[in-house]
């Protein structure tokens, strides 16, 4: 999937809902094992996703708000693979739904819920996805300083996979895709992936969430 909302892909209501019904329609093709999330902004190569759109969070009616922040747990709750620049907060949140991450080796691109130094708290469901990546000890000072990584450092922490020449990203990660899609069966990998998720799913039930 190609993310193409200029000028940084920020995630506005109407991008985030485009963004859902597309998922929504490749989780009924039935032939679709996989996705491969990528930016190909063309006059901004270099950011994955600016994070939530800010001038959605700023100024707008309850019922706005409302309706944007239920399309962002929902984006959240669906997504799969990604590969990336920068990525900032909600750049980040997306790309850590992914099950594999894989970043562009730019010291210049940073990733991270830098929420703190917005002024603004990533919200419980954002910091359990990040403690579930790197660790509850890299969460506590990534989210209280509001850091964003460079590529190595990110690498060193585990808040990605892989660092690749920019060049080369989107071939490997179709290589990585392609050899996930050996294993054999989704209903095996689909009750290891519920399994591993499960305390964080009886939290989210508890908070009213799912
Ligand atoms: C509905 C809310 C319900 C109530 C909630 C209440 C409170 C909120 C509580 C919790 C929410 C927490 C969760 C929040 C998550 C978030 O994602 S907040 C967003 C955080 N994002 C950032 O901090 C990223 C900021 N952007 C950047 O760091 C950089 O722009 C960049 C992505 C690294 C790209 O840099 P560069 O290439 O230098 O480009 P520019 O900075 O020049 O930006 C280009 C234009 O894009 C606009 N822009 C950038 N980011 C955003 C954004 N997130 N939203 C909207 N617009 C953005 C930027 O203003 C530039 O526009 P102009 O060209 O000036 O018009």
């Amino acid at each position: 999937m190609h993310m193409q909302s200029p000028p940084v892909n920020s995630l506005s209501l109407d991008f985030l809902t485009e963004l859902c019904i597309s998922l929504e329609k490749l989780e009924m093709d039935k032939g679709c094992r996989g996705l491969i999330i990528t930016s190909v902004l063309s006059n901004q190569p270099k950011v994955f996703s600016a994070g939530l759109d800010i001038l959605e969070m700023y100024g707008k009616s309850p019922e706005h708000c409302g309706e944007f922040w239920k399309v962002v747990q929902e984006m959240w709750l669906k997504f799969y693979g990604s590969n990336m620049g920068s990525s900032p907060a909600g750049g980040c949140l997306l790309s850590l739904t992914c099950d594999y991450r894989i970043m562009a080796d730019n010291p210049r691109y940073t990733i991270g819920l830098n929420e703190t130094q917005l002024g603004i708290v990533a919200p419980f469901w954002f910091k359990e996805t990040m403690v579930n990546t790197v660790g509850h000890r890299n969460t506590e000072v990534a989210l209280q300083l509001g850091l964003l990584y460079k590529p190595a450092e990110a690498l060193k922490i585990g808040l990605v996979d892989q660092l690749v020449p920019e060049d080369q990203v989107f071939t490997v990660a179709s290589q990585t895709m392609t050899k996930w899609l050996t294993i054999p069966g989704n209903v095996s990998v689909i009750t290891t992936k519920s399994t591993l998720n499960l305390l964080f799913s009886f939290q989210l039930w508890c908070f009213n969430l799912v």
